[in-house]
C-alpha cells in the first residue's frame, strides 16, 4: 500500500474523489475550474434526488453517491432562484426548464417588476457511505431576461449576472467559470482541502 498526495497529517481516504454527477456540462465546468488543484475522478450517475432545501437535497445525493461509490463523493445541486417568486423554482429548475422552456419560464416573472434571481450551486463531500457529508455554498446574484446567447447549457442564456451586461451563456467560459455560483462553491471546496490536507490510499502492487 501506498499513500499518494502526501501532503500532512490529514484524514487518510481510502481512493480518489469521485465526482458524481449526470450531467457533462456540469462535469466540464468543474474540471476548468478546478484545473489540478485537486484532482477527481467522475462518474456519470443521474441520482435520484429528495424534494426540500438545497443543502439537504445536496447532502442526501451525496449519501446516495457514496454508497453506489463506496468511498469519498463529491456532488453537486444546483438552484436558480428568482426573489418574486421567494426562491422558487430554487432546486426544481431542471423541471421547470424541461416543462416550460425558455420562454415559459421568463413568462413565469411577467407578472412582477421584480426579475432579480440567483444562481445557486450546493456542493457536498462526503469521505464515505457511513461519513455525513459537508457541504458548500455558492451564490452568484443576477436577474431574469429573455434568452441570449447558446442554448446548450440549461437556463445559462436567460441570466444575467449583476454587472454585466451579458447573460452566461454570451460570455466567455473563463468569465463565467470567475464569477458563477459554480465557481464560488469550489472555492470553499479548495479551501476545505488545503486546510484537511487528505491523503489517498491506493494499492501499489
Ligand atoms: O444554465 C445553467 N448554468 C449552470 O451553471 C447550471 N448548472 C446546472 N444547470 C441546470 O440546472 C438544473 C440543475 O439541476 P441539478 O443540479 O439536479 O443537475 P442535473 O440533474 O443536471 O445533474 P446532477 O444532479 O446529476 O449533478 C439542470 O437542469 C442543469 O442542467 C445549469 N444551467
Ligand atoms: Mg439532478
Amino acid at each position: 500500500m501506498a499513500l499518494l498526495g502526501a501532503r500532512g497529517s490529514g484524514l487518510v481516504l481510502p481512493k480518489p474523489v469521485t465526482f458524481v454527477t449526470g450531467n457533462a456540462k456540469k462535469l466540464e465546468e468543474v474540471r476548468a475550474i478546478l484545473g489540478s488543484s485537486l484532482p477527481f475522478q467522475s462518474l456519470r450517475l443521474d441520482l435520484p434526488e429528495l424534494q426540500g432545501e438545497p443543502e439537504e437535497i445536496s447532502k442526501e445525493k451525496a449519501k446516495l453517491a457514496a454508497l453506489q461509490v463506496n468511498g469519498p463523493v463529491l456532488v453537486e445541486d444546483t438552484c436558480l432562484c428568482f426573489n418574486a417568486l421567494k426562491g422558487l423554482p430554487g432546486p426544481y429548475i431542471k423541471w421547470f426548464l424541461q416543462k416550460l422552456g425558455h420562454e415559459g419560464l421568463y413568462n413565469l416573472l411577467m407578472a412582477y417588476e421584480d426579475k432579480s434571481a440567483y444562481a445557486l450551486c450546493s456542493f457536498s463531500f462526503a469521505t464515505g457511505p457511513s461519513v455525513e457529508p459537508i457541504t458548500f455554498l455558492g451564490k452568484t446574484p443576477g436577474k431574469i431576461v429573455p434568452a441570449r446567447g447558446p442554448t446548450d447549457f440549461g437556463w445559462d442564456a436567460m441570466f444575467q449576472p449583476d454587472g454585466y451586461d451579458q447573460t452566461y451563456a454570451e460570455m466567455p467560459k473563463e468569465e463565467k467559470n470567475k464569477i458563477s455560483h459554480r465557481s464560488r462553491a469550489l472555492a470553499l471546496v479548495k479551501s476545505h482541502f488545503a486546510e484537511a490536507e487528505y491523503t489517498f490510499q491506493t494499492n501499489s502492487l
